[in-house]
């Protein structure tokens, strides 16, 4: 009897925070209600790759608090081994709140990553507008001071891991008014279909002294993570990892030395300029050229790596198997090591919440990747996932119709122009 080849197995490793989201558009002081819910890159990429049907454990450090053990729960809900997970009894579980504003009149954009600048530790890089002090809440978590103050330039204090606060890199979602940031990403970047009416958020982060900020080499040397880590075919981490201490820093260049045989490991750059302010972002050059598969925007690699073009980025970073360079136009680009391109075009969407795309794509693209798909077909599931990603105001959409998943992956170019994602499904619209 012909026997199967074994599923791929896929590990994510990164910090977790609890988000809060007011129930209604306007400033914190004025939002009495929040709703909670669990977000970080690595466990939106975790959570969406296990709706893909990928087995895939989450390893990280979380407080042994009430909101750490929410964040779990709903991690391990969306099908993610947890069993990796250090519960961390006297540091608390970081956490992020999306401040909601109207959407900008007559913008016809989707603003919330508009007008982005240097000083966000958020997704995507929005805008840090230097009032994290007046945003913060005093006192997060057992024995805190209250946050820290970002600058008058947008540019928060350091995330520093050994500081007994918990500092909050307040990063805004912008109004399209600020123009392009240091990160380079243009105030239309988010232009598309459907984008007519989307609330900006702002973001407010409260995570340097939390639980995950002091993850060391020391968390590869568990027993759970050994043997998670030496089973995996997929290893995914972000740039975050390496911006929220020196000692995780230290953990992904652990990690992305060890010799590896079939076992892939992918590195989303994710730049987030608050947590770089006092590091060399260099840094992050380093761990691209130790992964297989990088995926970048084009704007954060002109920010990082001094290039957008993906031809010039090849030259820069020459080591990686492949590079995946999404632009301005929601294009993504792979290339492959000789410099050979696939570029595939985003889905049209109607956007809710732009905040997890990024993740929703890599999870598509891995996911693909990992099951063998050739790289127009793992580009498009990139897509998909991204797209239903922005379709819901968390940070992670619902995982793909199975049922229709080949038939987007394989229509012609033509009919996957005419596809259209919103929260009421996938349709064709001419
Ligand atoms: N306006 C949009 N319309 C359609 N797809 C989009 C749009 N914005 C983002 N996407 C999808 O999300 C993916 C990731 O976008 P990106 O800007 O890199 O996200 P992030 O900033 O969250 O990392 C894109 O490749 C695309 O598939
Ligand atoms: O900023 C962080 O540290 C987080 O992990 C919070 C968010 O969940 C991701 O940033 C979303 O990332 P994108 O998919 O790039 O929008």
């Amino acid at each position: 009897m012909p026997t199967s080849p074994p599923e791929p197995r896929a590990v994510c490793l990164g910090e977790s925070m609890i988000v809060l989201v007011p129930d209604q558009v306007g400033p914190l002081e004025d939002s009495a209600v929040f709703h909670r819910s669990a977000g970080g890159a690595e466990s939106n990429v975790a959570g969406t790759l296990a709706g893909l049907g990928i087995a895939t454990s989450w390893l990280s450090r979380l407080g042994a608090d009430g909101f750490g053990r929410y964040v779990l729960a709903d991690i391990a809900a969306r099908g993610v081994d947890v069993s990796g997970v250090e519960l961390d009894p006297l540091r608390p579980t970081g956490l992020y709140v999306k401040e909601r504003a109207a959407p900008a009149a007559g913008s016809g954009l989707d603003t919330e990553q508009a007008g982005e600048s240097g000083g966000t530790d958020s997704g995507g890089g929005r805008r840090a507008d230097g009032d994290g002090a007046a945003d913060g809440p005093d006192g997060v978590g057992p024995d805190r001071d209250g946050p820290d103050t970002v600058g008058p330039d947008g540019v928060g204090p350091a995330a520093d891991a050994s500081a007994g606060g918990v500092s909050t890199g307040d990063a805004s979602a912008g109004d399209g008014a600020d123009g392009p940031g240091a990160d380079g990403r243009g105030a239309n970047r988010r232009s598309g279909a459907g984008q007519g009416d989307v609330t900006r958020r702002r973001m407010h982060y409260y995570r340097s002294g939390s639980a995950a900020s002091v993850m060391s080499p020391a968390l590869l040397a568990g027993g759970p993570q050994r043997e998670l880590l030496a089973a995996a075919d997929l290893v995914h981490v972000t740039g975050i990892t390496a911006g929220i201490s020196d000692s995780a820093a230290e953990l992904l260049f652990t990690l992305l030395r060890q010799p590896r045989a079939d076992t892939l490991v992918s590195f989303d750059l994710n730049w987030r300029p608050i947590l770089w302010h006092d590091r060399d972002p260099a840094t992050l050059t380093r761990l691209c050229a130790l992964a297989d598969i990088v995926l970048l925007g084009s704007d954060e690699a002109e920010a990082v790596l001094g290039a957008a073009d993906p031809a010039r980025l090849r030259e820069i970073l020459p080591e990686p198997r492949t590079l995946v360079v999404k632009n301005d136009a929601h294009d993504a680009v792979a290339v492959d090591r000789d410099g050979a391109q696939t570029t595939v075009q985003a889905l049209r969407v109607d956007v809710v919440d732009t905040v997890g795309a990024g993740d929703g794509f890599a999870a598509g693209y891995l996911a693909a990747t990992l099951r063998g798909l050739p790289p127009r077909q793992s580009l498009r599931l990139g897509h998909l996932c991204a797209a239903l990603a922005l379709t819901v105001a968390g940070d992670h959409g619902p995982p793909p119709p199975p049922e229709s998943v080949d038939a987007l992956l394989t229509c012609t170019d033509q009919q996957w122009a005419s596809i259209v994602v919103g929260a009421d499904g996938i349709r064709t619209s001419p």
